[in-house]
């Protein structure tokens, strides 16, 4: 098929070069078509190219509509781009000159050739180049639109840290056991564990607890155990791109994600898309490359460089029975370095550049089996050859796309993964998988398959040392089944895809001297070197089945990298856009329940936390005053009490001897003294009554404001530790010292007790009368001993004189007796009289009451402040919270609107992705 090709006129490859052969093997090369003068890419008086009139010279109908077609295909669109939907009438068609990038790919033929099948299949061909041209602007525009989409999803995410699917304990054993082969994919989807019952459809995917977004509020922050957010396992599974690798320890990576904050998840899934969008920028240009690659790998020894020397029909590469390719081998056309048969052997860990000699060591190709077999000092190498093949059959160069053979050590332990990378590697078109069939799959194939399998859904087998199985038809059935269970989409295609060959049978050219195979001792087993099959008539039949054999892989691996490119180079950008399309869809949908959860529960917060603030603030000002009030009534009350209780206390202290026993007329000093102190102390107790008093009213105060406290802040109220036996214990009324009331002898007569008890005592009634006119007469007198005198002057003053004298006698003898008696009542009033005019003078009840009332205040300030600075840092905490859970609210309605918009668009684009039919090769259906 490879005759339907042409050289791409971008890189220029004249005819000629392209027909190395130069025979006319009638199969209608491109050197068959005559060219206008101006090759290659000779274009008409438009300005366009010029194509072959279909048919035997007679215009078509469909040569036409090909001929616009043509015209008008830009490849990439243009004017001709009606829409996004691959497979569309009005998909981009257009000239390959508007685009230089497409001159590679197209193969336009010009002119009829005269011959109906060769035009034939130049139309076959040019419009297999036209499907490919869409399907590839259709990938490469959803490209673009990932691309946009990722950079959209990386923004928000540093805003609104996207959540993280994961999914139980329980169902990620399940997803592990299931996960081991793509061929139990679909068995696990219905696995759950008995008692834990799948969740509804809708639910499966993202089914949070309702609790679970709850991250940034109060009571998720003091959460210590946080339920993971659920997925389905299949859609676990099926989350591949941006799935997250860590490990740590035995701790899966689902619990990792769920132990690491939220931030860092953000941050570990920010690296995954911007990874993600650095592969699709380079699968991009990859689809717009011409070359291709193609990965030869398998197991130890199972013949890979065998094969890729039969591909050549050169010993090439190194065989032998021990492993022995340690590093990768690029084979490439000598005409991409000069026409130069060299190797490059490329430094460790240097990026290869062929016009950077200081990348690489130049070698020539006898030497090659040497630096394969050492692995120290170079990582891989490219091996320049000449083709030996017509471009007809050539796999190096065939006149359409460049490929490159690689070969790879064989698998192990050790190199299974970095094969698994390598074949990742965007420019790896083709993966062919060379395993014996003597030995089968080895664990190695099988994870190497698996791995392969996440971007390469198709997979070349060739299945070698055919011609050492006895059973070979048993082996088959047996590497066939197995196929089936490694990669499925290949068994579905196995009559293409899987072959059974003897590589060793096909005939080579010698080695370069001194190269592999030793010094060019010629052909491997099959013998020969040329393409026939040997001469031998006895083994002939055998042979010639096994090349033939080899012969139809080799149309079916050309068929594979060039006729079905859009297979090998466009199917990874396909496969990877719907790998990311589904992973951005699942985080999408995931973070539109988390979006939607967080709404419902900052609305339900909002609910709870208005009325609480508004509450607090009306608390705040309400128990404020009530403190204030509280504090005042309560320091009044004291106040007043002990100015009431102390001035009685005063007012009474001479209301009698306060139990001083009076010790007689020589005493009566003694007994002031004592009856003083005895009356300080009475005043002292009332003081001390009134602290008692005031004591009693603090801790009754102290209880009201930790009772409102309790009352508005609940547990939140910070209860202060209160002792009411340290009020007042330091004595500031020292009384006794302050007081000095001097006893004098004044104060041993009090009138008004006299006069009091005159009308008490009668016997002394007259005594006293005398003795109170001698006494007033004598301090001053009263104006009736006046009139008695004058009476008396009256009556006649001898008789008079005689009597009077010894009247006044008795009557201030009498008097003197009298007031002597009553001292110890006198003496009482006298003192307290004294004692309360200096008590006013030292303002002694309002200092004391005050004294109290104040101490009182203060100590009912501490809680009452406490409880404010309570009121205000609720208020204050509230408010923030409302004002936190109202951004985080707007934030939610962002990201729930950015990710419903999300939903819609990966899945939106997903379809149209997934119409991108690959396999619709309209080739197959014309021809
Ligand atoms: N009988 C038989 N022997 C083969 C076939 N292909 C390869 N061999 C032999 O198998 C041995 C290994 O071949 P290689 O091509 O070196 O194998 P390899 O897979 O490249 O080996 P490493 O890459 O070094 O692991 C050589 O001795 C080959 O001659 C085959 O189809 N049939």
């Amino acid at each position: 098929m490879s005759q339907e090709y042409f050289p791409p006129m971008s890189k220029g490859k004249s005819p000629a070069r392209n027909n190395r052969s130069g025979r006319d093997d009638g199969n209608n090369t491109p050197n068959d078509v005559p060219r206008e003068p101006t090759t290659p890419g000779s274009v008409n008086s438009a300005g366009r190219p010029g194509y072959v009139t279909v048919g035997s010279g007679s215009t078509s109908y469909h040569a036409h509509r090909l001929q616009s077609i043509l015209d008008n295909d830009s490849g990439y669109g243009g004017s001709s781009i009606a829409g996004d939907e691959p497979g569309s009438s009005k998909l981009p068609l257009g000239s390959p000159r508007t685009d230089p990038s497409l001159a590679g790919d197209m193969v336009l033929p010009r002119q009829s050739t005269g011959n109906p099948e060769t035009d034939y299949r130049h139309q076959v061909t040019a419009i297999s180049q036209l499907w490919y041209n869409q399907q590839r602007v259709a990938l490469g525009r959803a490209i673009n639109r990932v691309v946009d989409l990722l950079q959209g999803l990386q923004e928000t995410n540093a805003t609104w840290p996207a959540h993280y699917p994961s999914v139980q304990r329980t169902d990620i054993a399940t997803h592990e056991r299931s996960a081991s082969g793509p061929g139990l994919h679909r068995t696990f989807s219905t696995v759950t564990e008995p008692s834990h019952p799948p969740p509804p459809p809708r639910r499966s995917m993202t089914g949070f607890p309702d609790d679970e977004s709850a991250e940034s509020s109060k009571d998720a922050e003091v959460k210590t155990a946080e339920a993971p957010r659920l997925v389905s396992p299949q859609i676990a599974q099926e989350f591949s791109i941006l799935k997250l690798d860590l490990k740590l320890g035995s701790m899966h990576q689902s619990e990792l994600v769920h132990s690491l904050e939220k931030g860092s998840v953000a941050s570990l899934l920010d690296g995954k898309i911007r990874t993600s969008i650095k592969h699709l920028v380079a699968l991009r240009e990859r689809i717009d490359d011409t070359s291709s690659k193609v990965l030869v790998t398998g197991d130890l020894n199972a013949g890979k460089s065998t094969f890729c020397n039969a591909l050549l029909r050169r010993k090439v590469l190194p065989e032998d029975q021990q492993p022995c390719t340690s590093i990768f081998c690029e084979v490439l056309d000598a005409r991409e370095n000069g026409g130069l048969e060299e190797v490059h052997a490329v430094h460790k860990d240097t990026i290869y550049n062929r016009h950077d000699e200081t990348t690489y060591d130049v070698f020539p190709l006898s030497k090659l089996e040497q630096i394969v077999l050492d692995n120290s000092t170079y990582m891989q190498c490219k091996v320049y050859v000449k083709d030996v093949r017509t471009v007809d059959e050539s796999l190096l160069n065939n006149g359409v796309v460049d490929i490159a053979l690689i070969d790879a050590p064989g698998l192990n332990s050790d190199t299974t993964k970095t094969t698994a990378i390598f074949a990742r590697q965007e420019e790896i078109d083709v993966v062919v998988f060379v395993v014996s069939a003597a030995n089968h799959f080895t664990q190695s194939a099988k994870e190497f398959i698996w791995a392969a399998a996440a971007e390469k859904a198709y997979i070349f087998m060739v299945v070698n040392g055919f011609d050492m199985i006895r059973d070979q038809e048993r082996c088959q059935k047996m590497i066939l089944d197995q196929v089936y269970g490694l990669s499925p989409r290949t068994y579905k295609e196995s009559s293409e895809l899987v072959h059974f060959v003897s590589s060793n049978a096909i005939p080579t050219l010698p080695p370069p001297p001194g190269g592999p195979g030793g010094g060019g001792s010629g052909s491997s087993s099959g013998g020969g070197g040329g393409d026939e099959p040997g001469n031998d008539p006895k083994g002939k039949g055998k042979e010639k089945e096994k090349i033939e054999d080899f012969h139809k892989l080799e149309r079916s691996l050309r068929q594979f990298v060039l006729e079905k490119r859009a297979r090998s180079k466009l199917t990874p950008a396909k496969t990877y856009l719907m790998n990311i399309l589904n992973d951005v869809h699942v985080l999408a949908t995931v973070n539109v329940e988390v979006a939607q959860s967080e709404i419902e529960r900052v609305t339900r917060d909002l609910e709870e936390i208005e009325p609480q603030l508004e509450s607090s603030k009306k608390a705040k000002t309400e128990v404020g005053d009530e403190i204030d009030q509280t504090i005042e009534l309560t320091c009044k009350d004291i106040y007043d009490h002990t100015r009431n209780t102390l001035n009685t206390a005063i007012f009474h202290a001479g209301d009698s001897t306060l139990g001083v026993p009076y010790p007689g007329l020589f005493g009566v000093f003694d007994f002031a003294d004592d009856l003083k102190e005895a009356m300080l102390n009475e005043i002292s107790t009332a003081v001390t009554d009134c602290e008692e008093h005031a004591r009693i009213k603090t801790v009754s105060g102290v209880n009201a404001i930790k009772q409102l406290g309790i009352h508005h802040l609940g547990n939140e109220y910070h209860d202060l530790s209160f002792r009411s036996d340290v009020m007042f214990r330091r004595r500031r009324d020292a009384l006794a010292k302050e007081i000095d009331l001097p006893t004098e002898l004044g104060d041993l007569v009090d009138w008004s007790t006299l006069l009091q008890r005159q009308e008490k005592v009668a016997g002394t009634g007259m005594a006293l009368t005398l003795a109170t006119a001698v006494g007033g007469r004598l301090v001053g007198g009263t104006s009736w001993v006046d009139h008695a005198l004058s009476a008396a002057k009256i009556v006649g003053n001898d008789n008079l004189r005689k009597l009077i004298i010894p009247a006044v006698a008795l009557a201030v003898v009498s008097a003197a007796v009298y007031v002597l008696q009553q001292i110890p009542q006198s003496l009482p009033h006298r003192l307290s009289a004294k004692l309360s005019a200096q008590l006013d003078s030292m303002d002694y009840i309002h200092a004391n009451s005050t004294r109290i009332a104040s101490s009182v205040r203060k100590v009912l300030r501490f809680p009452a402040d406490n409880l404010r600075v309570g009121l205000t840092r609720s208020v204050e905490q509230l408010g923030s919270r409302r004002d936190e859970t109202l951004k985080t609210r707007t934030e939610s309605e962002v990201a729930l609107k950015y990710f419903s918009n999300l939903v819609r668009n990966s899945a939106h684009q997903r379809t149209l992705v997934a119409d991108v039919d690959l396999d619709a090769h309209p080739q197959g259906q014309v021809a």
